[in-house]
């Protein structure tokens, strides 16, 4: 909860979402409009208030993240290579926060590389005082996966993901859903996996990204999921406004 006591929400937009993750930086204008549309619905009619967004990197931060041979462990000691990944995702979140403005949606930047740094055992600390404060003037904070600063490797990569649950913990969101291309987590006969509570049970279904995905695609996303202490949900983008309306599409990871 956050100072106004209402309930707060953390949605990922995933980057293969609003991306077209086969082309460098190329964006899915109709797909991120579709997305920007479904927020600013909810948002006028009243089904969410505090509500974070964060996106993925899609082709913006995998491109360049690939071309400097940085992930989320393998990091690197140049400024420039720190810069282009980061500007790239910059260059998407400016997408991003143009189509929720069209909307009139109070879409403000935050972005995790000013915010954030993993120590020298990879542990992350994310400051979200800025977001709570935010939400209290009304704003919609953005954020998305970014370079961090990182003890003894230079930067490495933040996943949208991990910026979600670093997010959703400091803030004690209430909600927190992720926006990806595939309707939940599927089985061998592409069925989608309702609820999932441990690793095990669904690590033979899970695999990379199709595309380029520095962070690991669905089996990142699972095992960062049950690391969460709250359920979470991954659904397809049709069902973004059932999600945004209070219901639980798609797949419930809850490793608590
Ligand atoms: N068992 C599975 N069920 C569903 N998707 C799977 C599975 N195994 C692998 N995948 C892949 O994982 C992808 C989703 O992970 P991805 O990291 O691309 O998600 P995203 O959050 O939408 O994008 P991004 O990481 O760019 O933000 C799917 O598009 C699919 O290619
Ligand atoms: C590659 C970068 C910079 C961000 C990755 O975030 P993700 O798409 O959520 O995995």
């Amino acid at each position: 909860m956050t100072a106004s006591d209402a309930p707060t929400t953390v949605l990922k937009l995933g980057g293969s979402v609003i991306t077209d993750k086969d082309r460098p930086e190329a964006l899915d204008g109709p797909a991120l409009d579709r997305a920007a549309d479904a927020v600013a619905d909810a948002l006028s009619a009243g089904e969410v208030s505090d509500l974070v967004l964060v996106h993925g990197g899609g082709s913006f931060g995998h491109y360049h993240a690939s071309e400097h041979g940085v992930s989320k462990t393998e990091g690197s000691g140049e400024a420039r290579a720190a810069v282009e990944i980061h500007g790239a995702m910059k260059t998407l979140d400016d997408f991003v926060l143009a189509r929720l403005h069209d909307r009139d949606v109070p879409a403000v930047p935050v972005h995790p590389f000013s915010a954030a740094y993993r120590d020298e055992a990879a542990a992350l600390s994310l400051m979200t005082e800025q977001v709570e404060t935010m939400l209290g003037e009304g704003f919609v904070p953005v954020l998305h996966g970014d370079v961090v600063a990182h003890a003894g490797e230079g930067v490495t990569i933040l996943s949208g993901d991990e910026a979600v649950t670093a997010v959703a913990t400091g803030i004690d969101a209430d909600r927190v859903g992720f926006c990806s291309t595939v309707p939940g987590v599927l089985d061998d006969d592409e069925a989608v996996i309702p609820e999932i509570e441990s690793y095990d049970e669904v690590a033979p279904f899970l695999g990379e990204s199709d595309a380029t995905d520095v962070t690991g695609g669905m089996a990142g996303k699972v095992r960062t999921l049950l690391d969460l202490g709250a359920p979470a949900t991954i659904f397809g983008p049709d069902a973004l406004r059932e999600f945004l309306a209070g219901e639980d599409p798609g797949t419930r990871i809850d490793g608590r």
